[in-house]
C-alpha cells in the first residue's frame, strides 16, 4: 500500500496541500480528480519523493519513507510519469528505454516497450523529440512499464492528444492495471478515469473533499464542480 497521511506541502511560502490523506492499495486504480490548481500534481510529486512534505507521512508497504529521494522510491517500485512526458528528446527511442532499464536486460526492455506500443518499434532509432506528441507520451508510458513497477503515478497523460491516441493510451492503462500494477491517475478525462478506477478522490484547493468508490459519486455535483472537464 502507498499511503499519504495528513500531508501538508507547498512551494516556498505557498501552502498547497492541506492535510491530504490518500491510500493506493496494491493492484488498484485510484483516480485523483479536481479543479485546476487544486494540488493534484503536487500530490503526485510528494508521492514519488520529488517534493518533501512540510508535515505528514509517506508510507510504502508500511515503511516510513517521508523525505526519501525519488530514486529511493523508484527502487521500491514507485514510478512517476510527469505531465509533459519526461522523455529525453535528443536521445533515440531505444536509448530512452535503455536509460530507464539501466542494469536490466536492454533487449528484453525494448521488446516489452514495443509490445505495449508497436509504433515505438518502427521509430526505435529516431530521436524521441522527432516523434509526435502522442508517440512521445507512449514512450513515456513504455519507459515506466519496462521497470515492472508496483505503483505508477500518471499526471494527465492524455493531455492535448488526439482522441484516437487517447483511446490507445487508456487501453494500455487498462492492461497495465490488469497486469497487477497499481495506478494513481490524475486525469482530465473524468468519465474515462472513473471507468478504470476502483477508488476516487476529489481535490479542491489543496484538500480532499470526497473519497470513495466511483459509484458513490454524485454525478451532478461532479459535473458542477468539474464543469469544463472533458468526459
Ligand atoms: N513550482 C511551483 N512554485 C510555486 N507554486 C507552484 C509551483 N507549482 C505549482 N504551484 C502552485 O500550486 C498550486 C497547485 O498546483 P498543482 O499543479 O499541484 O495543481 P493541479 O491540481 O495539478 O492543477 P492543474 O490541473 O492546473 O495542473 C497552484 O496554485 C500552482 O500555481
Amino acid at each position: 500500500m502507498l499511503e499519504l497521511l495528513d500531508i501538508c506541502a507547498g512551494y516556498g511560502d505557498t501552502r498547497v496541500l492541506r492535510e491530504v490523506s490518500l491510500w493506493v492499495p496494491p493492484r488498484s486504480v485510484v483516480a485523483l480528480l479536481g479543479t485546476n490548481g487544486a494540488g493534484k500534481t503536487t500530490t503526485l510529486r510528494v508521492a514519488s519523493g520529488l517534493l518533501a512534505p512540510t508535515s505528514g507521512r509517506l508510507l510504502l508497504g508500511g515503511q516510513d519513507l517521508t523525505g526519501s529521494p525519488p530514486h529511493a522510491l523508484a527502487r521500491r517500485g514507485v514510478c512517476h510519469v510527469p505531465e509533459g512526458r519526461g522523455v529525453f528528446p535528443h536521445l533515440t527511442v531505444r536509448d530512452n528505454i535503455l536509460v530507464q532499464a539501466a542494469g536490466g536486460d536492454v533487449d528484453e526492455a525494448v521488446e516489452k516497450a514495443v509490445s505495449a506500443f508497436p509504433v515505438l518499434g518502427r521509430k526505435i532509432r529516431q530521436p524521441a523529440g522527432s516523434m509526435s506528441g502522442g508517440q512521445q507520451q507512449m514512450l513515456a508510458l513504455a519507459r515506466a512499464y519496462v521497470t515492472s513497477p508496483a505503483y505508477v503515478l500518471l499526471d494527465e497523460v492524455s493531455m492535448g492528444l488526439a482522441p484516437v491516441v487517447v483511446d490507445e493510451i487508456f487501453e494500455f492503462l487498462g492492461k497495465l492495471a490488469g497486469s497487477g500494477c497499481a495506478l494513481l491517475l490524475v486525469e482530465q478525462y473524468v468519465t474515462r478515469a472513473l471507468e478504470l478506477a476502483d477508488y476516487v478522490y476529489l481535490m479542491n484547493r489543496g484538500r480532499i473533499d470526497f473519497a470513495g468508490e466511483p459509484g458513490e459519486l454524485d454525478s451532478a455535483r461532479l459535473m458542477e464542480q468539474y464543469l469544463g472537464a472533458q468526459t
